[in-house]
């Protein structure tokens, strides 16, 4: 129909005819050009760039929310994005359904509601995960997570089997030795008063971690090292960061903290290889991936018509997959951290419920060792950290990539290469939903009640094939984790004015790092 219509309008003649003015305009421009100096050239080829960037801006643009014009050609907000702040975000959410910027060449749009972000999460055609350029350099070109599409659901498939409820039970006591070992430090080191506490319990949070991905593989000399020097990684990662690897730059560092834990997951899993094949028991996820590896071999070895389960996978295979773990789960679990104990210290009427249903679930006997069913007996703690999730959520939101030409809603399409950021945030906070958003409340989760029966809402894991991985080892670690730390401890808050107000580092975080002490207390009393 379109060819018919074409071939209509332009009959020969007018064919020619636009011929001949094309190259008139073209022979024009072209003496108009070389009639110039070289400093008008200059000028006038900065006036087009100029232009154009504004032009590209406008049209991509279309119809969503965002400013007219770029305020700072070609850079945008460049310089803004060094300092993220959470207000700047909750204006673009406030500001519409969809709000652009753009930052040099690159168009991002940030969605607010909640049917389009979960519609953006749930388009593999559409988009991917978007992750900066260096990300590649440090998780390795190789690593699973840039695998998209097809050959992405089918390495997940092998890898949701590790942090399923019941294998998770099976990680639960060397956890706990973990807990026990922080718990103490922590009353030490704060025992003349509040100190700051975001880096202690960046600590603790790889230390779990990792005892729950290597087990006793790994010695906590290397955790601490590794809990150390992450922070390395995180800022190398940062959405402005420099592309390029330069020695003694902030990536540069990071590739080394990465190359460093990978070889120590590397030797971890070696050594695993030997314990599952001497037929040990798994205790980590280390030793669930390769006994489900032994057990496939085995199987298709008794009968070789048979397709092979689960494919072999090396030592550096294995350490690459554990550090993409230790990279999705450390800053996340970091931020629930600080917000549950802040939350907790505040709020002496929530940890008094917590302690009492502790004490319960253990039948009176503080020193009942953890178990994955006892943990599913804590309903209010559980519901506890579901609440701060909600109200803290760490992942505000999560940036796609658009693969080709996406129409989000009837009246906007984003443009091949464009990012696309569906939010969270807005979602957990939606009054018609949780009646008073702002308030924490950890009642609201009761079953049958409007929050637990709004799915749609909890994109707090995000949705669709790249949903979180972790959730549930999330769930089951911190019900534990706030569970013996309110037993065992009285948290003494600092409350400052920045306490309430949020820092965007990744993910997020009380301005003030958290102020606290960890005062023993006889987890018999009232
Ligand atoms: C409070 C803690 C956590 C939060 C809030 C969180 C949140 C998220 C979110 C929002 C996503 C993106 C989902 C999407 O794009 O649809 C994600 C992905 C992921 N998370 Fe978590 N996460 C947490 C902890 C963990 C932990 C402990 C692990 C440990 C294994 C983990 C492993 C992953 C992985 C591997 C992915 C990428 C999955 C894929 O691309 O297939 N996360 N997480």
């Amino acid at each position: 129909m379109a060819t018919v219509i074409s071939q209509s309008i332009f009959s020969n003649s007018t064919a020619s005819a636009l011929e001949e003015n094309v190259s008139l305009i073209t022979n024009t421009i072209v003496d108009t050009w070389k009639g110039l100096s070289w400093l008008q050239l200059i000028f006038t080829t900065i006036a087009v760039v100029l232009v154009w960037d504004q032009v590209s801006y406008h049209t991509k643009k279309g119809s969503i929310a965002g400013p007219t014009f770029k305020m700072w050609p070609i850079i945008g907000p460049f310089l803004e994005s060094f300092d993220p702040r959470f207000s700047g975000y909750k204006a673009k959410w406030d500001s519409g359904t969809m709000a652009c910027v753009s930052i040099f060449h690159k168009f991002v749009v940030i969605v607010s509601d909640r049917d389009l972000s979960r519609k953006i999460f749930q388009s593999p055609k559409y988009v991917k995960p978007c992750v900066v350029d260096v990300a590649t350099k440090i998780l390795r070109p190789e690593n699973w997570v840039f695998l998209d599409g097809k050959a992405h659901v089918d390495y997940r498939k092998g890898l949701n089997g590790l942090f399923t409820k019941q294998a998770l039970d099976n990680y639960v006591p060397a956890q706990e030795a973990v807990m026990d070992a922080y718990l103490a430090k922590f009353q030490e080191i704060s025992k003349e008063g509040p100190i700051v506490f975001f880096h202690e319990l960046r600590e603790i949070m790889c230390g779990l971690s990792l005892k729950a991905f290597c087990g006793d593989y790994i010695t906590d000399e290397q955790v601490k090292k590794i809990a150390d020097d992450y922070y390395l990684v995180t800022a190398a990662l940062e959405l402005v960061n420099f592309p390029i690897i330069i020695p003694y730059t902030k990536t540069w560092y990071g590739q080394r903290t990465a190359d460093m834990a990978m070889k120590t997951f590397a030797a971890c899993s070696a050594k695993a290889k030997i314990f599952i094949e001497q037929g040990g028991e798994p205790t980590c996820v280390m030793d669930a991936w390769i006994k489900t590896m032994f057990d496939s071999k085995k199987a298709f070895e008794a009968n070789p018509g048979s397709k092979l389960g689960v494919r072999y996978f090396s030592d550096k295979e294995i350490s690459e997959a554990i550090f993409t773990f230790l990279f999705a789960s450390q800053d996340a679990s970091s931020s629930l951290a600080c917000w549950l104990f802040q939350i907790m210290a505040d709020r002496p009427d929530v940890a008094a419920k917590v302690r009492e249903e502790q004490l319960a679930v253990r039948g009176g006997d503080p020193t009942v060792r953890l178990t994955g069913d006892l943990i599913d007996k804590m309903t209010y703690t559980n519901m506890v950290v579901k609440e701060t999730l909600r109200y803290r959520p760490p992942v505000i939101m999560v940036p796609y990539m658009v693969k080709e030409a996406f129409p989000v809603s009837d009246n906007y399409t984003a443009p091949k290469g464009a990012m696309l950021i569906p939010s969270v945030y807005p979602a957990l906070h939606d009054p018609e939903v949780y009646e008073n958003p702002d308030e924490f409340i950890p009642e609201r989760w009761v079953e049958g009640s409007a929050a637990n029966e709004a799915k749609k809402n909890w994109l707090v894991f995000g949705t669709g094939p790249h949903v979180c991985l972790g959730q549930t080892y999330v769930m089951m670690t911190f019900t534990a984790l706030i569970g013996k730390a309110l037993m065992y401890n009285d948290l003494i808050h600092k409350v400052t004015p920045l306490s309430e107000e949020i820092k965007v580092f990744a993910t997020i975080f009380p301005q003030d790092d958290l102020i606290l002490q960890f005062k023993p207390r006889d987890p018999l009393a009232a």
